[in-house]
Formats: C-alpha cells, structure tokens, sequence
C-alpha cells in the first residue's frame, strides 16, 4: 500500500506501508493460535497465521496463500476482526480477518513451534505478540456461544 505524506503537520513521511495480514480461523468456539518458531525475539510467542501481503496482491489471496504455506489447509476469509494495529513505529500496520477451514482439513504446524485450539476463557493462557491485544480483545465474543454474547 502507498500512502502520500500529510505536509507540514509534523507526520512522518510513510511511502511504503507494509500490510500484514492474520487469519483467526474459528471453529466450534475456538481459534487457532500459532507459537512462532522464529526470529529468537518472538519465539514461543503467539499469532493468527498470516504474515506479508505481496506487491500486487489482495488481502484476502495473501491470506488464502499463508494458510497453505503454513498450515497446510484452505481457508474461506470472513469479515475483518478488531481494528486496524499499526506496527513498527507506524512501517507496518496488522489486518485480522475472520476465517473458516474448508474441508475439514486438520491444521499442520509446518512453520510454527506450537498450534493450540482456545476458546474465549483460554485466550490469556498464551503471550500473544504484542499487536495483536486489541484483536484478542475483539475475537473475544465471537468465540462465545450465541446465547452468551
Ligand atoms: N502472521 C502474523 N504476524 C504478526 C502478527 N502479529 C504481529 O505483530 N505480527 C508481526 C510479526 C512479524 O514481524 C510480521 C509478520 O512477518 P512474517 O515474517 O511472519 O511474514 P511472512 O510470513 O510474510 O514472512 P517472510 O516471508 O518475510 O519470511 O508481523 C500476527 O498475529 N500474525
């Protein structure tokens, strides 16, 4: 994404905005989280499955495309989870969709140190990386039964 700089109102200059993408695939009142197995900084910490979206590529193909790389299933994307995070002192900014598996494939963790299934009371028993606290607090009631909400 290409943003223009807003002159003189002391913004930073932002040409190349990277945009990240993560998947929150719920099934039955869970979502799935994923241990990140690397750089050491970030490792053992957790993350919806996603990562950079490619020059030319929408959001939701970039989202399709690491579900496989990753996780080895097909996913069909929702709509999106929690606002906006912007990350890197404003280089990147984080993008959640909601996301359901296709074909009941079973995730497989081919890049990642751990993949765990939490309902909403379980959401605060792993670190998620530090962006993604304002989609946890958002995906919160969508894990919960209807009734509940
Ligand atoms: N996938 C993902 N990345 C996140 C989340 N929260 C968060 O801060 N990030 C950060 C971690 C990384 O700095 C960045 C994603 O980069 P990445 O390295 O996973 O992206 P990628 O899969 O495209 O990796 P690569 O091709 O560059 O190796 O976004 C999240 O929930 N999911």
């Amino acid at each position: 994404m290409r943003t223009e700089r807003a002159n003189g109102g002391g913004q930073v200059e932002r040409r190349d905005l990277k945009v990240i993408v993560g998947a929150a695939i719920i099934r039955d009142g869970r979502v799935l989280a994923c241990a990140r197995s690397a750089p050491p900084e970030v490792a053992g910490m957790w993350e919806f499955p996603g990562g950079k979206v490619e020059p030319g590529e929408a959001e939701i193909d970039a989202l399709i495309r690491e579900c496989v790389e990753e996780l080895a299933v097909r996913v069909e994307i929702g709509d999106r989870v929690g606002r906006d995070v912007r990350m890197a002192h404003g280089r990147s900014v984080l993008k959640v969709y909601a996301a359901r598996l296709l074909d009941g494939e079973e995730p497989e963790a081919l890049e990642h140190e751990a993949l765990r299934w939490l309902t909403a009371d379980e959401l605060d028993s792993v670190t998620w990386l530090p962006a993604d606290a304002p989609i946890v607090a958002a995906l919160r009631p969508l894990l919960r039964p209807p009734s509940s909400r």
